[in-house]
């Protein structure tokens, strides 16, 4: 009898094992932090790979932003190209019913554009084009399948030392379908001021174009030219201003376009200023790269390339291939009909669990054929992992932050194609006697030298910590393999070792700064929460940023009716939120996320 059990208990082990998680990934260490939840590095034990986990807490908390997590998981699940953060592995809850926190397996990255920006000052010609080739093939793709980002941001770009950048936080994001007003999704327009189109400052129109993410992609590129951002608005109207100050005021034929009155009557009653010239604001840029920022950056959406069109741009002569850049089949209508449709929590919940099921296929298959039970518990790992996550939250808030072994951040490799033409941010080239660029097929071949490179990183190191030595080259070659939509089928290179000292202090940097962020992080958050239950309203002119700067705070009080105007600065003035406008103050801190941003009323769905 005894022996029987032991074998059941056996055999479920072995079944559950499938899918129980339990002990596949062992957690290492904190390694970002979200307003929506903790990062940790980690090992996939069962394939050796290492990978971040986020755990994303109280999902149901608030039905919105249990909504953009649906949403997240969904859109990273269907768009697979090697541009885009890959989704590897939910965790199953304990329980269909009950669940509250989601932990979901990502590849690991080693930093984002924004350390990326800060740290490396002696980027090359190479990098610059490679990054915006990259972007640009993203977006294609992304667009193609009818999404818009809507958060393009340095921030929410990882990267790897090897150059790889892959977008992420599909959060803001929206499916667009031609037979739905689409007016209606972009009403909640949250996305971060400084690299928002002017369309989306003054709400010149009802309807939004994929050119609101070219625009951004253009934000990105110029900031990625000069080490710093290049419009750092403080509300809207400044916005709007040091976009005037650089690209001119627009043209009449521009300003007719304009379907809202008020913020066409604003543009005209603007001082006229004229376009300076892009070479005088870049004085060392690649003046192809310029050209091609010129037409990302067109004031009129209508004048921005398409993704497609802008990778077909002379500067990526030599670079751009269509066959590596594919596009994605449309999104269908019925994966985001939940965006159409009243829900209510518990209709997101499913609808989570069937995402996280797409995970687990054994379950899937039982799901479909009806043979899971809702109240089933499952053998989950979620338990264990919610222990260690709460040790590694404490303790590194004890001890300040480990560094992880194989961590980079801010740190991007320097070419070995040969001589690179290192260029001195904002300076001449440092030395021109190569103009590779960074091929996928010229650099597939070039070998990955690894001792070189270490012994580079520990001599350099201690001069300059936070910068990383290497070349430019090991990139994955951008090839995308027989199967493009397929991630990893996508040739992958080594990774760079790490230079623990480097590591530490930078990561430690980004930790201090973390910290400091998360209070306006939380207030922002409390600001939109307390905004979610506004009613749903199109576009309305009367909360028009226009109007607010000039109807002061009376309007601004009147949080309820609808909108929070897009004025750190005002909310300061008047008092009310405060944090939210230390937020405003704080240089290159999260205050340009999501505090005091536009949102003019909330999705039909709520
Ligand atoms: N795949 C990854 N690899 C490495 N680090 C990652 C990965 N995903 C996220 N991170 C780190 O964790 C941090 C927080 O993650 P993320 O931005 O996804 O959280 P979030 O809660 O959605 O953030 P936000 O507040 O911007 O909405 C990021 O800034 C990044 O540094």
């Amino acid at each position: 009898m005894q022996q029987d059990n032991r074998k059941k208990n056996n055999l479920e082990m072995e079944f559950f094992s499938d899918y129980g998680d339990a002990n596949r990934f062992k957690v290492q260490e904190v390694i970002g932090k979200g307003s929506y939840g903790v990062v940790c590095s980690a090992i996939d034990t069962l394939t050796g790979e290492k990978v971040a986990i986020k755990k994303i807490h109280d999902i149901f908390e608030h039905i919105s932003d249990a909504a953009r997590i649906l949403r997240e998981i969904k859109l990273l699940r269907l768009l697979r190209h090697p541009d885009i953060v890959e989704i590897k592995h939910i965790m199953l809850p304990p329980s269909r019913r009950e669940f509250k926190d989601i932990y979901v397996v990502f590849e690991l990255m080693e930093s984002d554009l924004h350390q990326v920006i800060k740290a490396n000052d002696d980027l090359t010609r190479e990098h610059y084009q490679f990054f915006l080739y990259q972007l640009l093939r993203a977006l294609k793709y992304i667009h193609t399948a009818n999404v818009y980002h809507r958060d393009l941001k340095p921030k929410n770009i990882l990267a790897n030392a090897n150059c790889k950048l892959k977008i992420c936080d599909f959060g803001l994001a929206r499916v667009a379908f031609n037979d739905t007003p689409t007016t209606i999704f972009w009403t909640d327009y949250v996305a971060t001021r400084w690299y928002r189109a002017p369309e989306l400052c003054g709400s010149f129109y009802s309807k939004y174009t994929p050119a609101i993410d070219i625009w951004s992609i253009g934000c990105i590129f110029a900031e990625v030219l000069m080490g710093k951002p290049l419009f750092p608005g403080k509300n809207v109207v400044h916005q709007l201003d040091l976009m005037t100050d650089l690209l001119g005021t627009p043209s009449l034929d521009t300003i007719s376009r304009v379907r809202n009155e008020k913020a066409r009557r604003y543009l005209t009653s603007m001082r006229k200023k004229p376009p300076i010239p892009f070479a005088q604001k870049f004085p060392n840029a690649d003046p192809l790269s310029l050209k091609l920022l010129e037409r990302l950056l067109a004031f009129d959406p209508k004048d921005r390339p398409t993704a497609e069109e802008a990778l077909a741009d002379p500067y990526f002569k030599g670079l751009a291939k269509v066959e590596r850049e594919p596009s994605c089949q449309p999104i269908t209508k019925m994966e985001f009909e939940f965006e159409r449709r009243k829900v209510t929590k518990e209709d997101i919940r499913e609808l989570i669990s069937r995402e996280i099921l797409e995970y687990h296929p054994q379950l899937l298959k039982d799901h479909m054929n009806g043979a899971d039970k809702a109240s089933f518990l499952y053998p989950s790992a979620v338990d264990q992992f919610r222990r260690q996550f709460a040790h590694l939250e404490e303790n590194s808030g004890k001890t300040g932050p480990v560094a992880p072994l194989e961590r980079k951040h801010a740190s991007l490799p320097r070419s070995t194609v040969i001589h690179s033409t290192a260029v001195a941010r904002g300076g001449q080239p440092k030395l021109m006697n190569n103009t590779n660029t960074l091929n996928p097929e010229t650099t597939q071949n070039i070998p990955f030298n690894h001792a070189t490179i270490q012994a580079q990183q520990r001599n350099l190191s201690a001069a300059k910590p936070s910068t990383f030595m290497g070349p430019v080259a090991p990139f994955d070659n951008g090839r995308i393999s027989r199967d493009a939509y397929d991630p990893r089928s996508f040739i992958r290179s080594t990774n760079l070792p790490f230079s623990q000292q480097s590591a530490a202090t930078v990561a430690m940097g980004k930790q201090q700064e973390r910290r400091t962020t998360m209070e306006p992080e939380k207030q922002a958050r409390q600001i939109s929460q307390y905004n979610r239950y506004a009613p749903d309203v199109a576009i309305n002119i009367d909360n028009n940023p226009f109007i607010m700067a000039r109807t002061g705070m009376n309007k601004a009080e009147n949080i309820s009716d609808r909108i929070i105007i897009d004025t750190n600065l005002l909310q300061a003035t008047a008092g009310i939120g405060v944090a939210a406008a230390a937020a405003a103050a704080a240089p290159g801190g999260s205050a340009h996320r999501k505090v005091g941003a536009v949102r003019y009323g909330m999705s039909k769905m709520y």
